[in-house]
């Protein structure tokens, strides 16, 4: 099964080009400040000039003011939103651009029913759900959780490791796989190894 990776909490160029060296199809930016991988507008858009083709650059807001966003996708065309808050469906749908909606699942959640409020979304982003932490926890969340069938494609995300990636891929069949803290050398760095190993763990099947 081909799965698409993205990898998130990119903060420089030199993490950035060797991702997609690797074979990464999205780069995640964090643009929330409250996050260790946070970066500002003007870095990430002068990261995303220098991206080769095919690469999908990825702007994480969570409840982010309008005027962020704005900022930050106006600096180039490539930009894909991923909206990791409370936003709703209709501030989401605001910017049009493709975006994804991430989810925290726990418990109890009736995921199929989540999915069906954002019907104008191109994805959902499954993370783990973590109390006062909006994501990048690196926590993974029970699986199992997920009804085999969604409306949507599924990027499943939330404690993924080169270790677990490909049971993940094999339990879940997503869309796309999202990593941050699981490919980290230190908060808001990357290790070589780590991405290289993460990227052809999801690819191998
Ligand atoms: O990466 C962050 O710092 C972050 C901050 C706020 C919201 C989301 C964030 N990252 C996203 O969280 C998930 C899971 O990350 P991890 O692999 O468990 O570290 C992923 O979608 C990141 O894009």
């Amino acid at each position: 099964m081909n799965c698409r990776v993205k990898i998130c909490g990119i903060t420089n160029l030199d993490d950035a080009i060797m991702a997609c060296r690797h074979g990464a199809d999205a780069l995640g930016f964090v643009f929330y400040n409250k996050s260790p991988r946070s970066v500002t507008p003007d870095v990430a858009n002068s990261i995303v000039s220098q991206l080769p083709p095919f690469v999908t650059p990825v702007a994480l807001f969570v409840d982010a003011d309008e005027s962020l966003i704005q900022t930050v996708i106006t600096g180039s065309p490539r930009w894909v939103i991923q909206f990791h808050g409370s936003e709703s469906e209709s501030q989401c749908a605001a910017y049009q651009r493709p975006y994804m909606k991430a989810l925290r699942i726990q418990s109890g959640d009736d995921v199929a029913a989540l999915v069906a409020e954002y019907p104008t979304a191109s994805a959902m982003l499954l993370d783990a759900y973590k109390a006062g932490v909006p994501g990048g926890t690196g926590e993974v969340f029970d699986w199992s959780l997920i009804p085999a069938r969604l409306s949507k494609p599924i990027v499943l995300a939330g404690g993924l490791t080169p270790q677990n990636v490909r049971q993940a891929i094999e339990q879940v069949k997503p869309y796309a796989v999202d990593v941050s803290g699981g490919v980290e050398l230190s908060k808001g760095i990357k290790s070589d190894l780590k991405v290289q190993e993460f990227i052809s763990g999801a690819k191998c099947g």
